[in-house]
C-alpha cells in the first residue's frame, strides 16, 4: 500500500461524516447507513464523550461500523485510538494536538492515511513536515458535539493557510450545516467535516445529501 495521493485525499474529504454512539439519538447503525445512503465520502469512528463505550464494546461496536463501511466503500478511520486502527487494519486515524506525535503515529501506521487536526499556522506546518496526509481545522462555527473544543476560528485559518501557499488537503470542522458548508469550501477548504449536522438530523439521508449538495456544488 502506498500513501494516499492529494488528489484522492481532496475527494475523500468533501462530507467526511464523524460519529460515536453517544452522538446519536437512534440506532447508530442505521445513522451510518443512511448517511451513507446520503453521499458521506469518509467516515471517523469517535467514540469518545460521556457514556462512550470502552474495551471489548468499543471494539466491538467499531468492528460492526466498519463492517458497515467496508460494504460500501467507505475508508474507515479512527479517531484518537491507534492500537484500535491497527487491531482493526482501518484505513487511517485522526489525532490531535493533545494526542500521540504525528511523527510517532505515522511511523506506527505506515501508509495508513494521517490526519491532524490544526488551530495555528505553526501546528499546521509541523504536522504536514510530520506526515499528514490532511488537516482538520476548526473549530470553524460554535459546537456542542466536543466539550473541549478550543475557540471559535471562523474561516481565518483555512485561509491563512491557502494564503501561505499550503496545497495540503484541508477540511473544516466545527457547527457546520448545509447553510454554512459553502463559506468553508469557499475560504479554501476541500471538504467539510460534521458530527451532529447528521448524527442528530431527523432525516440523515437528506440531511447529507444536503451537505454533500453545499460542498460539490461548488467548483472553481
Ligand atoms: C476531521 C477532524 N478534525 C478535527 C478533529 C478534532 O481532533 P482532536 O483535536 O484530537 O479532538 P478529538 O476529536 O479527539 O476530541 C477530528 N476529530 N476530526
Ligand atoms: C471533533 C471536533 N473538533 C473540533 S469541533 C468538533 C466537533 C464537531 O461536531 P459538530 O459537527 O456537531 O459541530
Ligand atoms: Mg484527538
Amino acid at each position: 500500500m502506498t500513501r494516499i495521493s492529494s488528489e484522492e485525499m481532496r475527494n475523500l474529504l468533501k462530507l467526511y461524516f464523524i460519529m460515536g454512539s453517544v452522538n446519536c439519538k437512534i440506532d447508530p447503525l442505521q445513522v451510518i447507513r443512511e448517511a451513507i445512503k446520503g453521499g458521506i465520502t469518509l467516515f471517523q469512528f469517535r467514540e469518545k464523550g460521556n457514556g462512550a463505550l470502552l474495551g471489548e464494546e468499543k471494539y466491538a461496536f467499531a468492528k460492526q461500523v466498519q463492517s458497515v463501511c467496508r460494504q460500501h466503500g467507505i475508508p474507515f478511520i479512527v479517531n484518537d485510538d491507534i492500537d484500535l486502527a491497527l487491531s482493526l487494519d482501518a484505513d487511517g486515524v485522526h489525532i490531535g494536538q493533545d494526542d500521540e506525535s504525528a511523527e510517532v503515529v505515522r511511523q506506527r501506521i505506515g501508509n495508513k492515511i494521517l490526519g491532524v487536526s490544526a488551530h495555528t499556522l505553526e501546528e499546521a506546518k509541523l504536522a504536514v513536515s510530520q506526515g499528514a496526509d490532511y488537516l482538520g481545522l476548526g473549530p470553524v462555527f460554535p459546537t456542542t458535539s466536543k466539550e473541549d473544543a478550543k475557540a471559535v476560528q471562523g474561516t481565518s485559518l483555512i485561509r491563512l493557510l491557502r494564503d501561505q501557499g499550503m496545497d495540503i488537503p484541508i477540511v473544516g470542522i466545527g457547527g457546520i450545516t448545509a447553510h454554512n458548508a459553502k463559506s468553508v469550501v469557499d475560504a479554501g477548504a476541500d471538504g467539510v467535516s460534521v458530527i451532529s449536522a447528521i448524527s442528530l438530523a431527523d432525516h440523515v439521508q437528506e440531511a447529507a445529501r444536503e451537505l454533500k449538495e453545499a460542498v460539490i456544488g461548488y467548483e472553481w
